[in-house]
């Protein structure tokens, strides 16, 4: 089916890696031949149905504006807040003031992503008229720790559980409202809105699971790198 409704796409880059360890932020690291950031904005940008990419970076980032791609028409930078649903927040109200319709929420450190995934995720979307995020069924055993303390309270039931991924696509103002009603005054992010489908769920709104590849890891930890490197060479050319 032809997509013939224009998408949004906004990029939460503003995080520092922690976990990554690296001496700079995750999403400047080297992957092949540029940058982590520059691949997964590079997913997005050739795809017709694609209008804008709001790419959301830190109030002191210097290092988005010496990438190339910075210069993509279809690029305009958001400054980004404390946890990932601020940055996104920020990229969704830019979207919402200026009337865009649907937006698709996808983590600068997952360049892995397939193009096919994102047309079926998008075909969802449409035809259906409803929020949808790429996932994928878990597939180890899910042990639920106690409280302070490695041993094993219970095993969770695996049947229906996911993992969810990005990107997680949404009607821009539901997406708005949900994500609103989760900001105290103060700008604190309610924890539990760990994703834009949380959100959307504490706010009632459906959200549909669609399967993606695997492959779509998020860079999190030093180990993840080669692990990025190497599905990137065994992306679909
Ligand atoms: N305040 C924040 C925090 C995170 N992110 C972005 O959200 C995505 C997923 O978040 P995560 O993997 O947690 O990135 P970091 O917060 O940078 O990692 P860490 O928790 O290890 O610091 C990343 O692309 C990150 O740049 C963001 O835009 N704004
Ligand atoms: C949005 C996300 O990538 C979905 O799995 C994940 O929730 C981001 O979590 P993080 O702790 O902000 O990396």
């Amino acid at each position: 089916m032809v997509i013939d409704h224009m998408f949004s796409v906004v990029i939460p880059a503003s995080g520092i890696g922690k976990r990554m360890q690296a001496e700079i932020p995750k999403q400047y690291l080297p992957l092949l031949d540029k940058s982590v950031l520059e691949h997964t904005i590079g997913c997005f940008t050739d795809l017709p149905f694609v209008d804008e990419v709001v790419v959301v970076i830190a109030q002191h980032d210097e290092m988005f504006n010496t990438l190339k791609i910075a210069n993509h028409p279809k690029i305009h930078k958001v400054i980004g807040g404390k946890e990932r649903a601020n940055s996104v927040f920020n990229g969704i109200k830019y979207l919402y003031e200026k009337g865009t319709q649907w937006v698709m929420v996808h983590d600068a450190a997952r360049p892995c992503v397939e193009q096919d995934d994102i047309v079926n995720l998008a075909q969802h979307c449409f035809t259906n008229k409803q929020a949808g995020i790429l996932g994928s069924p878990v597939r180890d055993t899910m042990k639920r720790a106690g409280s302070n303390s490695n041993l094993i309270e219970h095993t969770e039931e695996r049947n229906g559980l996911w993992h969810a991924f990005t990107p997680q696509c949404s009607n821009v103002s539901q997406l708005f409202q949900a994500l609103n009603s989760q900001i105290s005054t103060q700008g604190d992010i309610n924890p539990r809105v760990t994703d834009e489908a949380s959100a959307l769920e504490m706010a009632g709104f459906p959200v549909a699971l669609v399967n993606g590849s695997a492959k779509n890891i998020k860079i999190t930890q030093p180990e993840d790198l080669a692990l990025a490197e190497y599905y990137i060479k065994s992306k679909k050319q």
